[in-house]
Formats: structure tokens, sequence, C-alpha cells
């Protein structure tokens, strides 16, 4: 099934709109990159794809059905900043214990170490968070996947092993992944197309 964002609009506090009219399809197990200028609004197109928050204008859905904020959703996101995301008084085998599909496989392919389980989120760092965040996304009701700058703060040589391990597991199950990324070698080298959101703006330009 298809993911579609249909006419989505969305400003915050009544402000300008950061994008009008704005349409997105993404297959199963396409990987398209989403750019655009800091403060464009990449980050708030991704939450409103994976149902965090509702656009004003507009509609997303999974093939015929709209994406609902109950429930699972089959849309998952993960972050920049995996400590924003993951209660830092649970300990990590409680912020994966919701999670359904093969635990101990799923770790083992983002070589998570099982004895971590018994860590609370401070206690590894947060390049290892973040793969526990890239784990749990990999829920087995997972259909697509945002993923929004997720490895910015890691070297080179783990971006790349990450992202081989994230394509490898996304293609076998046919979870297609919109990668929202300022790199654009990155997006080169990953994404079968990219969307632009917008043009850059002076300020932007001038930099
Ligand atoms: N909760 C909020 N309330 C009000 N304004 C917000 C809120 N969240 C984000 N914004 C503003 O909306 C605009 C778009 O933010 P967003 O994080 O979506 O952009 P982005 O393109 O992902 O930026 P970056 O590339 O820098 O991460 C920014 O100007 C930001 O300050």
């Amino acid at each position: 099934m298809n993911l579609y964002g249909e006419n989505l609009a969305y400003s915050y506090c009544n402000g300008d709109p950061l994008f009008q009219g704005f349409d997105i399809v993404i297959h199963p197990g396409e990987i398209v990159g989403l750019h655009g200028y800091s403060g464009c609004g990449k980050t708030t197109l991704g939450k409103i794809l994976a149902g965090y928050i509702q656009p004003d204008v507009g509609v997303v859905k999974l093939g015929e059905a709209p994406i609902t904020a109950r429930g699972f959703c089959p849309v998952q996101m993960i972050h920049q900043h995996p400590n924003t995301s993951i209660d830092p008084r649970w300990r990590l085998r409680q912020v994966l214990s919701s999670m359904r599909g093969n635990l101990a496989q799923t770790m083992e392919w983002f070589e998570l170490d099982p004895a971590w389980l018994v860590r609370y989120p401070g206690e590894v760092s947060g390049g290892e968070l973040q793969r526990f965040c890239v784990a749990r996304a990999f829920d087995d009701r997972t259909r697509y996947l945002v993923a929004d700058e997720i490895t910015t703060m890691m070297d080179g040589l783990l971006q790349a092993k990450l992202w081989k391990r994230i394509v490898a597991l996304a293609q076998e199950r046919r979870i297609g992944l919109l990668v929202i990324s300022h790199d654009h070698d990155l997006l080169a080298k990953l994404c079968d197309r990219v969307i632009q959101l917008s043009i850059p703006c002076q300020w932007s330009k001038a930099e």
C-alpha cells in the first residue's frame, strides 16, 4: 500500500503556512529523500506523515485508509535526537517492551548488546541509543519509516554501516523510507529520488 500525503498545509500558531497544497506519495520499499533549507518544515511534514500532528488542510492515507492518532502507527518516525523520544526513567528493556517482532534478531541486526537492556537511556552512547530507536521502529507492523536526520551524531563509518543495515531490512520487508537530511551526498547515495520541500529563503541563499 502506498503512503499518500494529499494537499497538505500546516502553520504553527496561526503563522504563515510552512507548506500548502503539498502532495507526496511513497511506494512500498521505495527510498525517498526530503531536502530543504533549515526551518522550511521537513520535521513538521515528517510528524504529519507519522500521525503526530494533524495537518490544517489535507489528509495522510495508507492506501485508502487515513492515518489516525490512535493505536500503533504503521508510519514510524525516528528523530534526530534519540533522547527526545525515549523516557529517561525507563530501562531500555521497557523501551522495547511494546515492540512486536523478533526483538533478539532485530537487536543483533543493529549490533545492540542484550546486556544493555538493563541500562537507562543515559547509560549508553548517543549512537547506541539511536540504534535502539531504529530497532524499535522496525516493529512488525511498520510499513513506512520517516528518518529525520538520524545519523548526524555519528562518524562517517558508523553512518554508512547503519544505513546499510536499515536499507537492507527495509527492502526485505518492503518498508518505504522517507530520509530527511541536509546531506546531499547521503541522499544521492541512498535515495531513489529526492523531493525539495521548498526553495531556499533569501537568508539561506546569502549564507
Ligand atoms: N511546536 C512549534 N511551535 C511553533 N513553531 C514551531 C514548532 N515546531 C517547529 N516550529 C517552527 O516551524 C518551522 C519549521 O520547523 P521544522 O523543524 O519543521 O523545520 P526543518 O525544515 O525540519 O528544520 P531543520 O532542517 O533546521 O531541522 C521553524 O521555523 C520552527 O521554528
